[in-house]
């Protein structure tokens, strides 16, 4: 896919909990202000799924359909395999070129490419990089995919869903395979 100018998001996004909601949320608006398209870029799988063994919280079908819902005009899905994980940032970087950003919606903790050296300072000194403030849940602990599935494993399934933050917004559906249309990169 090739644009001549877009808002993106990038990241794993497992499970498009509160956090990623608010930062794909963010995309669209500025996208719309802008008058260009919106793009999510994510991984399948999940990058730890393939490098820590983590057992990702949705499948690539209800990933795309939760972020299908919140309105961008297209997703890209890279493959994340071995030999994706060896792209360095820069090599990364050149990628997004092809998306051509006005504008890069993430998290200050974002990190991409290989050893992580992909950082938001790195990022910013390419394209006008925003920095999303970290959701927090009621008590005040950040939203990540990571505690969401330690809950999980925890059976504290009510509380992950809730960080999830799913339930209240598509209160009929579970994890199922029902996906949308998209890109691969
Ligand atoms: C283009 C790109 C984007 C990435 N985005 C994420 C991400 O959003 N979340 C994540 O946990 N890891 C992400 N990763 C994985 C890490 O940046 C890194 O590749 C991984 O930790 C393995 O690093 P290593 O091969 O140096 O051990 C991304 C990797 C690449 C190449
Ligand atoms: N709670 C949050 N608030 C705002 N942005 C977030 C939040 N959690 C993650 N992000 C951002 O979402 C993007 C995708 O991150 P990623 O998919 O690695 O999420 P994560 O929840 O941190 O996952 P994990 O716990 O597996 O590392 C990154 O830019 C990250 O900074």
């Amino acid at each position: 896919m090739t644009l001549s100018g877009s808002a993106l998001t990038i990241g794993a996004f497992d499970g498009v909990h509160s956090g990623h909601q608010a930062l794909i949320r963010s995309t669209v608006l500025s996208a719309q202000r802008l008058g260009v398209p919106s793009v999510v870029y994510t991984f399948d799988p999940p990058p730890k799924a393939l490098l820590c063994g983590a057992r990702p919280l949705t499948s690539i079908g209800e990933k795309v359909a939760r972020i299908s819902a919140l309105g961008p005009d297209h997703i890209v899905v890279a493959r994340f395999d071995a030999a994706y994980r060896a792209r360095t940032a820069t090599d990364f970087i050149q990628d997004l070129g092809r998306i051509a950003p006005l504008v890069i919606w993430i998290g200050s903790d974002f990190r991409f490419g290989s050893c992580k050296k992909g950082t938001p300072e790195l990022l910013a000194g390419y394209f006008d990089t925003r920095i999303l403030p970290a959701v927090c849940c009621e008590s005040g602990e950040v939203v990540s995919s990571t505690r969401i599935r330690a809950l999980r494993a925890a059976g504290r399934v009510l509380e992950a869903e809730r960080l999830e933050g799913w339930s209240e917004l598509l209160p009929f559906r579970r994890s199922s395979d029902n996906g949308g249309h998209h890109a691969t990169a």
